[in-house]
């Protein structure tokens, strides 16, 4: 099976690339057609979906597009990480799933509000480079105990696993 996914972040094909071992996994960096900074799960999930959809159209012989988007959003008046994944079947069937959530600290949350992406916020905060390519703000504010990579292969199983049960 040929998998498309939507961009070409090592630590969302690597997640792929663990769910569907046995598999061809193509990057494709498609736009998301959000704001680089989604600000809402709906916004977020849109960004997956999108994704999906548009790395399934520009991957030739594509069997599947997997979008996964990464964004924030406010619970209780506080700032949370939220990641969404969707997966696009070749009957244009679309599932979707959202991963882990943690609250961000104040100064993040203000960072971003004056127009900051998270990931260049979290390279200044981590004095690290690519953050969002390895650990990311999830692997940070756990102290790693979980890593973006594995949040997104959870959100991965999860569609796949919808997938299996409705095909
Ligand atoms: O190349 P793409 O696929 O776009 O990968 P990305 O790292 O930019 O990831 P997203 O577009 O999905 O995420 C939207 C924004 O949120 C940031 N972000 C989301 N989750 C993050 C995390 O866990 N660690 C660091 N940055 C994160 C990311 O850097 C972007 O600024
Ligand atoms: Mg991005």
């Amino acid at each position: 099976m040929k998998i498309a996914v939507g961009s070409t972040n090592p630590a969302k094909i690597a997640a792929v690339q663990d769910v569907f071992f046995s598999d061809s996994v193509v990057a494709n960096n498609v736009p998301s057609l959000v704001n680089n900074q989604p600000f809402s799960d709906a916004e977020t999930r849109q960004g997956a979906i999108n994704r999906a959809s548009e790395c399934m159209k520009t991957t030739s012989s594509a069997d599947v597009g997997i979008g996964l988007e990464g964004g924030v959003m406010t619970v209780g008046g506080v700032l949370h990480l939220c990641n969404w994944g969707a997966l696009v079947t070749a009957e244009h069937t679309v599932f979707t799933a959202s991963g882990a959530r943690i609250p961000l600290p104040e100064h993040i949350k203000n960072e971003l509000t004056a127009g900051r992406e998270l990931g260049d916020v979290m390279d200044s905060y981590a004095q690290r480079q690519n953050v969002r390519h390895e650990e990311g703000a999830i692997g940070i504010f756990t102290n790693e105990h979980m890593e973006r990579k594995d949040m997104f292969v959870h959100v991965i199983r999860l569609l796949n696993g919808q997938w299996d049960y409705w095909k």
